[in-house]
Formats: structure tokens, sequence, C-alpha cells
């Protein structure tokens, strides 16, 4: 990810930027917020938030939703959309993973024949045609997850879609579940499109009912989807930990953070939680390591305001890092943020104590198909938040035992960053983190002389990803004490984060650069799904 200096917003299109109610960081509404008219029927946004904004930048319409299916019906009856004929598989000139703003979008397209309906099917009628008269009918051709069922999973790869109401009297299966009962008897395969939703609606509850259950596995050979791409999991934000399937740990943390991180695995069989660490909620010192006293204090009192009076505002350059909205939002990636510390007159609620205030969105562990472990937070995060803090052991990176493999590694390497040895700008082009997970590498540098170990303990921060089109980025901290080598290492939002997204952030190794213990370059094969994906992580 290319991130400009204090800009934080992603340029990329956010699917749901409109429907998380996203702010700019000043706090200011978005663009999308405002007051705006269709140009069909002249209805505002304010009574039809529905309203879409025209999707090519020439075209400054907007359409209601009511507006756009009408046309999308129009051009069904008429045989003008750009398929009307329903077909098994591809549609040409729509790529998996494509996003689209309205159903009508999906219509018009070919891609899925029914706005109403979550599956669309072929009936006998197509039997008159060669290429389709060995099939039985009906036949689901396509089908719009709309998580309005409560017994909906996805993890991305595979889905369990399941129904009440797909049956008759005699529980004989019908309608667009029968179509879905004769692909699996035909192994004919159906496209899927996963909707989202604005606002969680009342899920209709199948429980006590007969349901139908189908497994939808994705053909080989797919591109993956990004996390952008596909919210995935239940398509809902769980309101209580009683609400999440897979559960294996209601709170990883002990009962250590203030809001509980619990752990879920819908992929291991058994499922198991994550093992083989203890939780600490900041960093636990080696013997070897002296942290050393800030003696300097800003002479603030309550809370920090005034940035010509704060010392340590000054230390910043003359302004506080963090912005008060939202809690504390930083402003822009430093070099090094400085915090008030422990000598300081302010109280902990100071907004110059941002990431010292701890953990504040729900966060979840989930077990994916590839990458072990990953994070995810159930709430919306803006831009500049703080997320958690990467901890562990801290230690002398000479002390570690390379004879082990640690993938939870991360070496504190502002001091470079800061003097320039390699160039910030330069840094950032290969590598956007000023920290960075700690391996052997054939790039000569100096070795950062300290480290965090996450391995046999750490926090939430030692299960995040690593993603070549990250939503996080890393942040050296200093506030009780200000030598540089021994920042504390924290994750903060690079762009507006739409709840239940992985949260990931770019581990900055360049391809080709880790070594193993013969020197041979060694690899590892990248599964984050962004589009710009690097392919390897090393
Ligand atoms: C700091 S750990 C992250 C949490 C880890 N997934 C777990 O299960 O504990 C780093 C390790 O996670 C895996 N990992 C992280 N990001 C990955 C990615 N994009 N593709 C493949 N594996 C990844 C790799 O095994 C990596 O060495």
């Amino acid at each position: 990810m290319k991130r400009k200096k204090g800009q934080f917003t992603s340029s990329k299109v956010n699917p749901k930027g409109r429907e998380s109610g996203s702010t700019s960081l000043n706090g200011t509404p978005n663009d999308s917020q405002l007051e705006n008219s269709c140009t069909h029927c002249d209805t505002s946004s304010k009574s039809k938030p529905m309203l879409r904004n025209g999707s090519a930048p020439t075209s400054p319409t907007t359409s209601c939703n009511v507006c756009e299916l009408t046309w999308a019906n129009k051009m069904m009856q008429t045989k003008t959309t750009v398929h009307p004929e329903k077909r098994i598989g591809h549609v040409p000139g729509v790529d998996v993973g494509q996003q689209f703003g309205t159903r009508a979008e999906i219509v018009a397209t070919g891609l899925h024949g029914n706005w109403s309906s979550g599956i669309d099917c072929m009936s006998t009628s197509y039997a008159n045609m060669d290429k389709y008269k060995s099939y039985t009918y009906p036949l689901a051709v396509s089908m719009v997850l709309s998580w309005q069922y409560e017994d909906v999973a996805d993890n991305g790869y595979d889905v369990v879609y399941s129904s009440q109401g797909g049956s008759n009297l005699k529980g004989n299966l019908r309608g667009g579940y029968l179509a879905l009962k004769n692909n699996v008897d035909q192994h004919v395969p159906v496209r899927l499109i996963r909707s989202h939703i604005s606002k969680e609606r009342d899920k209709k509850c199948t429980s006590g009912f007969t349901v139908f259950k189908f497994g939808l596995k994705r053909l080989e050979g797919q591109p993956p989807l990004t996390i952008n791409q596909a919210t995935y999991y239940e398509g809902h934000i769980p309101k209580s930990i009683a609400e999440l399937r897979g559960l294996v740990c209601e709170d990883i943390t002990g009962g250590q953070e203030a809001i509980p991180i619990p752990a879920t695995n819908l992929i291991d069989d058994p499922p198991v939680p994550p093992t083989g660490y203890r939780y600490v909620k900041s960093n636990e010192v080696a013997e070897n390591v002296k942290i050393p006293i800030r003696v300097s204090r800003c002479g603030c009192e309550g809370t920090c305001t005034d940035p010509s009076i704060c010392s340590c505002a000054k230390l910043n350059g003359a302004d506080f890092p963090y912005v008060r909205t939202g809690g504390g939002r930083l402003v822009e990636a430093k070099s090094v943020v400085y915090e008030c510390g422990l000598k300081c007159g302010c109280k902990d609620s100071c907004v110059n104590r941002t990431s010292q205030q701890g953990i504040k969105y729900r966060l979840e562990v989930f077990r994916t198909p590839k990458k072990g472990w990953a994070v995810r937070s159930w709430d919306f995060i803006p831009a500049g938040s703080f997320i958690c803090e990467y901890a562990g052991k801290l230690m002398r990176t000479k002390d570690i035992d390379n004879t082990i493999e640690n993938n939870y590694i991360f070496d504190i390497d502002c001091l470079q960053t800061m003097n320039g040895l390699e160039g910030r700008e330069r840094r950032i082009e290969e590598s956007p983190s000023p920290v960075r997970p700690h391996i052997k590498t054939n790039v000569k540098k100096l070795e950062p002389e300290y480290c965090v170990d996450a391995g046999p303990i750490g926090n939430v921060g030692r299960f995040i990803n690593h993603s070549c089109d990250p939503n996080l980025f890393v942040q050296c901290v200093l506030s009780s004490h200000l030598n540089i080598k021994l920042a504390r290492v924290m994750l903060f939002a690079a762009e507006n984060i739409p709840p239940l997204q992985e949260l990931a952030c770019d581990y900055g190794y360049p391809v080709g650069s880790v070594l193993d213990a013969d020197g041979n370059v060694k690899e590892m094969a990248c599964h984050c799904g962004a589009s710009i994906c690097r392919g390897r992580l090393f």
C-alpha cells in the first residue's frame, strides 16, 4: 500500500463506506452523507437512504434504489440486459471479485437474472436448447447470499448455505432449493454473489425447523478474493460472544484486556483454540535489558490541550500527534510518536496517551484456511485509530535463538529510520513498516539492538497477519523513556476499516531477502489475497 504522508484514507473504493456512516479524520461527514436527490424521481437522499451516486466519474447522475430496479426490470422485460440468456458458470465481461453498487447492476450485466430472488434458476424451457438438453431442471445458475438466515457461514473458500421454506408440506424440495439439489446431483457450478446489507436486519431464525444445507466450494484455479472484496464469516456483526460459531475460547486474554477477545475456529476438525503461548497485555522485559527512566515531563495538568505549552507536543514537532475525534486518532505516520509519560501531570485520558489507553475495539481471533490465526474487529475502525501494541518479550536481538523457527519476532528498527541510514522515503518504498519481523536477511544493514519476541508470550498483536495491501501500519511510540532503540511497537488503522475485515499489516520483507541456515534464499507463499499481492511473504 502506498500511503501518502498525512493521509490515511485509502483511495480505494470502500463499498461499505456509506453504510458504515464513516466520517473524515476531522469528524466532518463524508460527501456520501450529504443530502442529494435522485435524478429520475427527484426524491431526496434523506427520505431514500439507498440513493447512489453515478459510478462513472463523468456522470453526475444519482439514482435511488427504486428507480434502478425499475430500469433493471424494464431491461429484463425487453431482453436488453447484457446477457439476456441465462448461462452456467462464467459470464463474459464479469470478473471474479468484481463489485457492484446495486442489485440492478447484477441484473443488467446478466450475472443474476432475478433481482427479487436469492437463487436464479434455469427452467425446463432451457432443455429445448441443444447445449442444455441433458440436464434435469430446474438448475440454479447464481445465488445471492443476503445473510438473512442464521445458518449461513462463509470463510471465503467454503460457504454453507441453508434455509427453511424450500420444501412443500410433504418435505419435498421445491423452487431454488430443488434447483440447488439438481446442481449438486449433476455437478453443475453456481455463481455466488455476496451482498452487503446496510443495516442489521432481523435475522430469520431457522431454529426448530427442518433446514436444507448446501455446502459450496470455490472452483479450483479461481483468483483469491481480497479482504476488501468479501466479508467472510456470517456476514453479520455478532452482538455477543454467545452468538459466535466455532467458538473455541471466550477470551484469549484471560480477563487481562478491558474487552474480551474470543477465538473462533470453523476450519479445523476438531476445532482447536490457539495454544503454545501465554497471553501478556504488555511487554515483559528480559533481565539483561534495562529500561531507562524519563525525567522530562510536560507541565500540563488534567489533559494536554495547548501544543504551544505542552513540551511533549513539541517533541512531536509543535503539535499533538493525535486528534481528539473518535477517542484519539493519529494524524500521520511518524518516525516516532512521543506520548506523555509517567511523570507528566496529565490524566490517563489525555489525548497524547492514546496508545496507552488499551484496546478499544471488539477484536476476534479467527482461524483461516491458509494463514493460521488472524484478527478482525466487530466494530468499524476509523483511519488513524489505535488497534493494539505488538507485545511480547522485549529482548536483545543477539539473544534470539536462531536454531528454532520463530515467526513472531519484530525488530525495533526506528533508529535507522530516524537517522536516515536507509532513508525514510526509500525505506517506505521497499518496506512500508518502520518495524519489521526479524529474520536473517541478505539486505546489508545494521542489526537492530532490540526486538519483541511474541512467540512464547504475546498479546493479540501476535495473531496479525501480513498483507501486501494492508489496512494497518506499525508505529514506534515513546512515552515512559526516550530511547528510540526501545520504542514500543504499536499498530494503527491505515484506512477506515469496515467490521469483520481481517486486520493486516505489511511485514515488509523484500522478496528474496530471507536466507536459510545455509545461506540459500528462503521463500514463503503469501495468501493475503490482495489484488496487488507480491505472491510471496519473502
Ligand atoms: C506473526 S504470525 C501471524 C499469526 C499467525 N497466522 C498465527 O497463526 O499465529 C506470522 C506468521 O503467520 C503466517 N502468515 C502471516 N501472514 C501471512 C500471509 N499473508 N500468507 C501466508 N502466511 C501468513 C506465516 O506463517 C507467518 O510466519
